[in-house]
């Protein structure tokens, strides 16, 4: 049967995720390197100044000592990080310390956060966004992360994004009263989100000294909450490389900042061991890449259709795909990234043929480039679906903007040749509005932001209502794109026909047919390439 087809084809995904996570111990290497050298970078800053540390001036020259014996060699570069990690380890806490490693060693103890939302008030970088939905949206992020707690939350009007401080003078004296307040009277503080993408180095640490508490920026916590949802080896590698170009920057602007100061952050060996480092990081997903390429080929070789389910982080796209399929051991969570890789997930459509949804990683704004471009690998697989289901939550309010930010970023993604050649036609995308039994007002429903009709199949993934009807829209455009139909085709009993149609099409029913005893007649959904076929050697050959 095709049903068992498909699910085993599932199933071979799944099987072989478990492989590709177990495979080739030297990838867990590589990420735990990359890890290493991440924290080596985070406490780059501190570890310079020995005297902050018991026992860093000897590990130090040990260290030293090493480096220069053995440039390149790998194992020299594990013995220099696990002396620094040492040095970590052994450190006496600075208040002011080097914020996003701080930040990560505390991921799993309680952090009691500052919500700063910069926003320039006038002129033409201005953000479209109100500010009280980008302040919304920071808050948001600091919830994803187990044990982080919003102590203060504020948006702070600015000139410029720019500034050494970030804010001006009179502004950045009255934060730090509010800070220093808190610290006095309620809960201690233990790190400041500015909520900008990314901070400059010469930003960072001007704040921090102002504060006294670590700061991150909108990259730092985006990192943590995805590395905390990085599950296949993949979305690891993905997520370690997505931190080199944000180090990278870091590293940039601090030599700018040094300039003239005698102080070298990266000696040339570390530099080319963070190449290296990188190197392989990309060689690995090259592989792991190159497996999914073949199960992607798989897959159009048993002509499944393929339903790509995209849309922002936390729109509802793993609940709609729950309430597609039925499948149980779906689990939404209310977090934002959730879903860091791209799974498969088979169900059946109404006239009985089977497809694949496709889960995919959502979408934010204000996210750097450079993070995101790491999982735009991930959404081939949604490029080359047959159809994609854009889901929106409708009781969001800022949807509109939403529902822009993911069609342009879909259609940069064409624009960079992501698509296998098929074009991002309108008949291939269903525009979904989820979430309605939030949306108290119905007139807000049908309208985007000028006002327009939008074309909206309008559901609830929680309480079901409009699945059904959503369900036939994804049948009648994966027919009409596959370029399927659905027909009854009489065929002798018991001969090679029946037997023919099984394997290349989907049969949904047979029953004997009423006027001739010898036939039966047989529901199929058949694509046009396989119809000419099966004329071509039964009907042809019969005439
Ligand atoms: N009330 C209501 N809540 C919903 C509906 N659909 C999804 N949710 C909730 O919204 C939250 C996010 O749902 P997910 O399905 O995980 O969203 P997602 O788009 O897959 O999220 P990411 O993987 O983070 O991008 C969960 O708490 C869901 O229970 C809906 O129709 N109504």
């Amino acid at each position: 049967m095709l049903g068992l087809s498909v699910r085993s084809i599932v199933r071979k995904v799944c099987v072989k995720n478990v492989l590709l996570q177990s495979f080739q111990p030297k990838c867990r290497n590589e990420l735990e390197r990359c890890r290493q050298l991440t924290q080596l970078f985070f406490c780059r800053e501190k570890y310079t100044d020995s005297s902050k540390y018991k026992g860093g001036k000897q590990a130090g020259q040990r260290q030293k000592a090493i480096a220069s014996k053995h440039e390149d060699d790998d194992e020299a570069l594990d013995e220099t990080m696990n002396q620094r990690t040492e040095l970590i380890e052994d450190r006496e806490y600075d208040t002011v310390a080097s914020s996003a490693m701080h930040v990560t060693k505390q991921i799993l103890n309680v952090q009691h956060v500052v919500i700063i939302q910069p926003y320039i008030k006038w002129g033409p970088r201005k953000n479209p966004t109100k500010p009280d939905l980008l302040l919304q949206e920071a808050e948001a992020l600091v919830r994803s992360l187990p044990r982080w707690n919003i102590e203060l939350s504020m948006k702070v009007p600015v000139e410029t994004l720019d500034k050494r401080q970030l804010f001006g003078t009179g502004k950045l004296e009255e934060l730090k009263g509010i800070i220093q307040a808190r610290q006095e009277t309620g809960t201690p503080l233990t790190c400041v989100f500015i909520s900008k993408g990314t901070l400059t180095y010469g930003q960072k640490q001007t704040l921090e000294q102002v504060f006294r508490l670590p700061v991150m920026d909108r990259y730092s916590v985006v990192v943590q909450i995805l590395r905390l949802h990085a599950v296949s080896m993949e979305a690891k590698l993905q997520v370690a490389l997505a931190e080199l170009p944000y180090i990278w920057s870091q590293v940039k602007d601090q030599e700018g900042s040094a300039k003239g100061g005698g102080r070298i952050f990266l000696s040339d060996s570390q530099r080319q061991m963070l190449q290296l480092r990188e190197r392989k990081l990309r060689n690995e997903l090259a592989t792991i890449r190159s497996h999914r390429e073949l199960l992607r080929n798989r897959r159009r070789q048993k002509n499944f259709p393929v339903v790509a389910v995209v849309g922002y982080t936390n729109a509802g796209k793993t609940s709609l795909i729950k309430a597609l399929t039925e499948e149980q051991s779906l689990q939404p969570r209310d977090q934002l990234f959730a879903t860091l890789d791209v799974t498969a997930h088979a169900g059946l459509l109404p006239c009985k043929l089977e497809v694949l949804y496709m889960d995919t990683v959502g979408f934010m704004a204000d996210i750097p480039t450079g993070l995101i471009e790491c999982f735009v690998a991930t959404l081939e697989d949604a490029m080359l679906a047959d159809v994609i289901v854009h889901v929106q939550d409708m009781a969001h309010e800022n949807c509109a903007e939403q529902r822009a930010h993911v069609e342009r970023t879909l259609g940069k993604l064409m624009q960079q040749g992501n698509n296998g050649d098929r074009a991002l036609t309108p008949e291939r995308i269903i525009n979904v509005g989820n979430k309605i039994d939030l949306v108290t007002d119905p007139a807000d429903l049908r309208m985007d932001s000028d006002g327009e009709q939008q074309r909206l199949h309008l559901i609830s993934s929680r309480t079901l209502v409009g699945v059904h009807e959503l369900l036939l829209e994804v049948e009648r455009r994966v027919l009409r794109v596959t370029v399927r139909q659905r027909m009854v085709i009489r065929v002798p009993m018991g001969g090679q026909e029946l037997a023919w149609l099984y394997k290349n099409a989907a049969v949904t029913e047979s029953a004997a047919d009423p006027n001739n005893a010898e036939r039966l007649l047989v529901s199929v959904v058949i694509t046009e390439a396989k119809l000419q076929q099966f004329r071509h050697l039964f009907i042809r050959n019969r005439g």
